[in-house]
C-alpha cells in the first residue's frame, strides 16, 4: 500500500516564499524568456526509462559541465537569479543539497542535449524519451518559443545576443515579452523576416504538428499550454508509484509532484503562474 506522502509544513513554507519572490524577480527583471528556457533545458533531460535527469534543479550541479554545453548558452545567468532569490529568502530547508542525488548524472545526461536544429523527426524522439510522445504536449510546449527574444541585439540584464545564442541576430518575434499565440500565427504566415529555428519549422511543416500550429487560437494554446506544462513539472513523480531512486534523498524526491524540489524546480510552476496570471491582465486591459 502506498503510505501518505507528509510534507514538512517549514518546507511547504519556504517553497511558497521561493515562489513569490521570483515571481517579482521574474516580473521586475523582465527574464521570464531566460527563466522559462533554463526551466525547460533543466526538465528536458528527463529520461522516462531510468526516470533520471527531469525538473529536478539538477542543471545547476553541472556547471563546467551541462551548463557549458551550447545548448545551454547563458543559462548560467538564471542559476544566478535562483542564487539571489535564495539567498535573500535564507532558506533553510529547499537547498540545493536536495538536489545532489542527480549530480553526478552528467555521463549519463550526454545525449540528451537539444540545440533548436531538430527536424519533425528529432522533435519526437527528444519529447518519447521524456515520456511526453503526444503531439498535443509537443506543439503546445514548444510554443513557449512565443518567448524567445535570445536573437535580439540585447536579450536581458545588459546581456547581449552573442551572450546567449549561436544564431544570427534578428527578430522571431513582434512581441517578445509577450506570452500569447503569436508563434504559432508568424509560424504559419512564413514571413522570411523572422529568424527561425529548424525545429520551429518542423512544427508547420510536419502534418499531425501542423494541424495542432493552425488549432491554437489563444484560448485553446493557453488552456493546452497549461496541461502539458504541468505534465512537464512532474515529469519523474508517479503517486501510485513511489519507486524512486534510492539513496540519501529518495525521501525528498517523493516530494517532487507535489511541491518540486530545490528552487530551480520552483522556477517551472513560477513561470507558468506568471504567464497566466500577465495574459489575465493583458485580457483585463
Ligand atoms: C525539443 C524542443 C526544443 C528545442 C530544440 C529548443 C531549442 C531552443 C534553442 C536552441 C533556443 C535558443 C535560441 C537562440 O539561441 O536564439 C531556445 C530558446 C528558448 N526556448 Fe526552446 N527549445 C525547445 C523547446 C522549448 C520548450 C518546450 C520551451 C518552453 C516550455 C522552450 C522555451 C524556450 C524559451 C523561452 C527560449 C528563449 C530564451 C530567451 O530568449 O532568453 N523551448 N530553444
Amino acid at each position: 500500500m502506498v503510505e501518505p506522502i507528509v510534507v514538512d509544513e517549514e518546507y511547504r513554507k519556504e517553497i511558497e516564499m521561493a515562489r513569490r519572490e521570483l515571481g517579482v524577480f521574474i516580473t521586475n527583471n523582465k527574464c521570464a524568456p531566460l527563466m522559462l528556457q533554463f526551466a525547460w533545458n533543466d526538465a528536458a533531460t528527463y529520461d522516462a526509462k531510468s526516470r533520471r535527469g527531469g525538473p529536478n534543479g539538477s542543471i545547476r550541479l553541472r556547471i563546467g559541465q551541462e551548463l557549458k554545453h551550447e545548448a545551454n548558452k547563458g543559462l548560467e545567468k538564471a542559476v544566478q537569479y535562483c542564487e539571489i532569490v535564495k539567498t535573500k529568502l535564507k532558506l533553510k530547508k529547499v537547498s540545493y543539497a536536495n538536489l545532489y542525488q542527480d549530480s553526478n548524472e552528467s555521463p549519463r545526461t550526454e545525449g540528451r542535449f537539444i540545440d533548436g536544429e531538430e527536424d519533425a523527426r528529432n522533435l519526437r524522439k527528444i519529447f518519447s524519451r521524456m515520456g511526453l510522445s503526444d503531439e498535443q504536449d509537443i506543439v503546445a510546449l514548444c510554443g513557449g518559443h512565443t518567448l524567445i527574444r535570445t536573437m535580439y541585439p540585447k536579450v536581458s540584464m545588459g546581456e547581449t545576443h552573442k551572450d546567449r545564442s549561436k544564431f544570427e541576430e534578428g527578430k522571431s518575434t513582434n512581441k517578445p515579452l509577450k506570452f500569447d499565440n503569436s508563434y504559432f500565427k508568424e509560424l504559419l504566415i512564413k514571413d522570411a523576416s523572422f529568424s527561425r529555428l529548424p525545429m520551429d519549422y518542423a512544427l508547420v511543416e510536419d502534418p499531425k504538428f501542423h494541424h495542432y500550429v493552425e488549432r491554437y487560437d489563444e484560448e485553446i494554446f493557453f488552456k493546452e499550454y497549461a496541461i502539458s506544462h504541468k505534465k512537464l513539472s512532474e515529469l519523474g513523480f508517479n503517486l501510485n508509484n513511489l519507486d524512486q531512486p534510492k539513496g540519501p534523498y529518495a525521501k525528498l524526491n517523493q516530494h517532487k509532484g507535489l511541491i518540486g524540489i530545490g528552487i530551480a524546480s520552483v522556477v517551472v510552476t513560477v513561470i507558468l503562474g506568471y504567464l497566466l496570471k500577465r495574459k489575465k491582465n493583458q485580457l483585463k486591459n
